[in-house]
């Protein structure tokens, strides 16, 4: 794993807009992984300022993003689609039949699994993958003890999860109980990845992640096992590693 060391937040996101514009470049048919949270924001912003300065052109770019919950419609200002919505595709020019996320509302949530396994076979896999790090160490939602072999699965959320949440919902009652997040296995099949750590709060989390054992109790540790894995992660969050 590759470890960069940047100033704060605002350097970690413009470093990760321009490794992503840099991968639209490169490919004719870029597949971009995405994910939501605080910690990509700021990421995004970049990502529309250099979109509305003619810098780069989204046209040609399919997404699919890691997670949703269950149980919250699209239009829910809590989901991750409305978030998707807002915070980037309605800024940019991306086609909206080329943007993925799992369907959080649907009856049937294990057939959407495979229905999201397909559509990630099907555009070839993913060529930059941009994770965060849950203070627990998930990658999407996947909590410690998820199998690394796992596929895009149904998951119950962690309450330590549900509390981190919390913020973004008027109660912690109303946190989802489970989501539908792309399995480990799913992300690690990602030919690049780039994780984005910042603040304080996460310092532990990345000292267990650097300095720890590749462990299913600390899910983002297998990502040392992936040939091509940047961390990007902000003086305060990295506090705690040489
Ligand atoms: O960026 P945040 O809000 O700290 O969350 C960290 C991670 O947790 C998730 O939001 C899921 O809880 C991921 O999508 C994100 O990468």
């Amino acid at each position: 794993m590759h470890i960069i060391k940047v100033k704060d937040y605002t350097e970690m996101s413009r470093y990760a807009a321009q490794h992503v514009i840099k991968t639209i470049e490169d490919h004719d048919e870029p597949v971009l992984g995405l994910a939501t949270g605080s910690t990509p924001e700021g990421m995004y912003n970049y990502l529309i300022e250099a979109y509305q300065k003619q810098k780069v052109s989204f046209e040609n770019v399919t997404t699919f993003n890691l997670d949703e919950y269950i149980g919250v419609p699209a239009t829910d200002e809590n989901s991750y689609h409305y978030f998707m919505e807002h915070q980037l595709f309605k800024h940019i020019d991306v086609d909206p039949n080329h943007t993925h996320l799992p369907d959080g509302n649907t009856d049937d949530p294990q057939k959407e699994c495979l229905d999201y396994e397909k559509a990630l076979e099907d555009a070839g896999n993913i060529d930059l993958q941009v994770l965060g790090l849950g203070l627990n160490g998930h990658i999407g939602f996947n909590e410690p003890g998820t199998p690394f072999s796992s596929r895009t699965h149904v998951i119950e959320l962690d309450e330590s999860t549900r509390k981190a949440n919390a913020r973004f919902f008027d109660r912690k009652e109303d946190v989802p109980t489970h989501a539908i997040t792309m399995g480990i296995d799913s992300i690690m099949d990602s030919k690049e990845i780039i994780l984005m750590v910042s603040g304080e709060k996460k310092k532990e989390a990345v000292k267990q992640l650097v300095d720890g054992d590749i462990s299913e109790s600390f899910p983002a540790s297998v990502l040392k096992k992936h040939p091509n894995v940047t961390l990007i992660v902000d003086h305060p969050a990295a506090e705690l590693i040489d």
